[in-house]
């Protein structure tokens, strides 16, 4: 089932488009990694599938309804972001134990597990708690809700290196037994792929790709060598960036449509074919320039 289908949307605020014809879908029970740049428009699409925000125009269906100000959507959705706020009047035991009331799934076991785990005090007040604490308890609260549809918008803003890989282990871990369709925004994404099935990257408001991970892996090669053989062997191909180590060596990615033959023949000629990271490939992919900061440096 499509828990989320976009066609054609968009966003603006005033005249800016956030949001500029997306078009994509999102099949239940799947993790996706939504990946951009500051100011890809993430958070935008995140909040308006979350029916925060009302498209500007296009059509965006969540559980097949129109999600904004609509009531399935809200009763099956936690939308987790730093910004999260909750009641100042209660502690944060306190919030664990009222949540099942919001929560269909909430599992209140787990939540103080993972709240005993994280180090936090039952005294301890929201509003008190440090950024990244404040990232990891409401991380806990998006894991224990065991919502259908779960996004987080970049959930580990401030937390530790190892509260990070933490939280991603105990989500994977729940959602591997709990199956449901968990939408992850992040910069980050080399640590997040492990634990994604799909990888949805943005840049200026319009989706450039939507893949698999394994797929993601094979989309790109890089050709290294010699200047010239590497610019003849690349010119009828799809470059997507150059970087230039010296003069005499140039790097260059391409769109990996290569057969055995041009394999061979790249191995012929002394030119090196290499592998592309998911994570290398969205900086190519979303980089303004062909040759990323180094173009900034090379002014010939
Ligand atoms: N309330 C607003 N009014 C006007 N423009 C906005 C508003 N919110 C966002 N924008 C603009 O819309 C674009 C997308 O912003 P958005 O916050 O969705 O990006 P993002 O990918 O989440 O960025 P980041 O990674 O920096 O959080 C940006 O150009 C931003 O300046």
């Amino acid at each position: 089932m499509k828990v989320v289908e976009a066609i054609d949307l968009t966003k603006k605020y005033k005249r800016k488009s956030a949001l500029d014809g997306m078009t994509f879908t999102l099949q239940e029970e799947k993790i996706t990694g939504l990946i951009g740049r500051n100011g890809a428009g993430k958070t935008t699409l995140l909040k308006t599938i979350a029916g925060f925000f009302r498209p500007t125009s296009g059509t965006l269906r969540v559980f097949e309804e129109t999600p904004f100000n609509n009531l399935k959507v809200a009763t099956n959705m936690i939308y987790i972001d730093d910004e999260m706020d909750f009641s100042s009047y209660l502690t944060l035991d306190e919030v664990l134990n009222a949540a099942g009331t919001f929560y269909p799934n909430w599992d209140k076991e787990l939540a103080f597990r993972l709240f005993d785990y994280f180090g936090f005090g039952p005294n301890q007040f929201h509003n008190a708690l440090s950024k990244g604490m404040r990232s990891t308890f409401n991380a806990i609260v998006g894991i224990a809700a065991r919502c259908p549809l779960t996004i987080f918008d970049e959930p580990t803003t401030g937390m530790d290196s190892s509260v990070r890989k933490d939280f991603y282990r105990a989500l994977l871990k729940d959602y591997l037994s709990h199956p449901r369709t968990i939408i992850l925004s992040s910069h980050l994404l080399n640590e997040l792929e492990e634990i994604l099935e799909d990888i949805l990257v943005i840049n200026e408001g319009k989706e450039l790709l939507h893949l698999s991970v394994d797929e993601m892996k094979e989309y790109a090669i890089a050709v290294s060598g010699p200047t010239a053989k590497v610019n003849e062997w690349t010119a009828n191909r799809e470059v997507i960036a150059t970087k230039t180590i010296t003069d005499a060596h140039a790097y260059v990615v391409i769109k990996n449509n290569l057969n055995h033959q041009d394999h061979e023949n790249a191995m012929i000629k002394g030119i090196k074919l290499t592998s592309v990271t998911p994570d290398d490939l969205c900086t190519y992919l979303t980089s303004k320039t062909k040759g990323g900061i180094d173009d900034v440096f090379n002014r010939n």
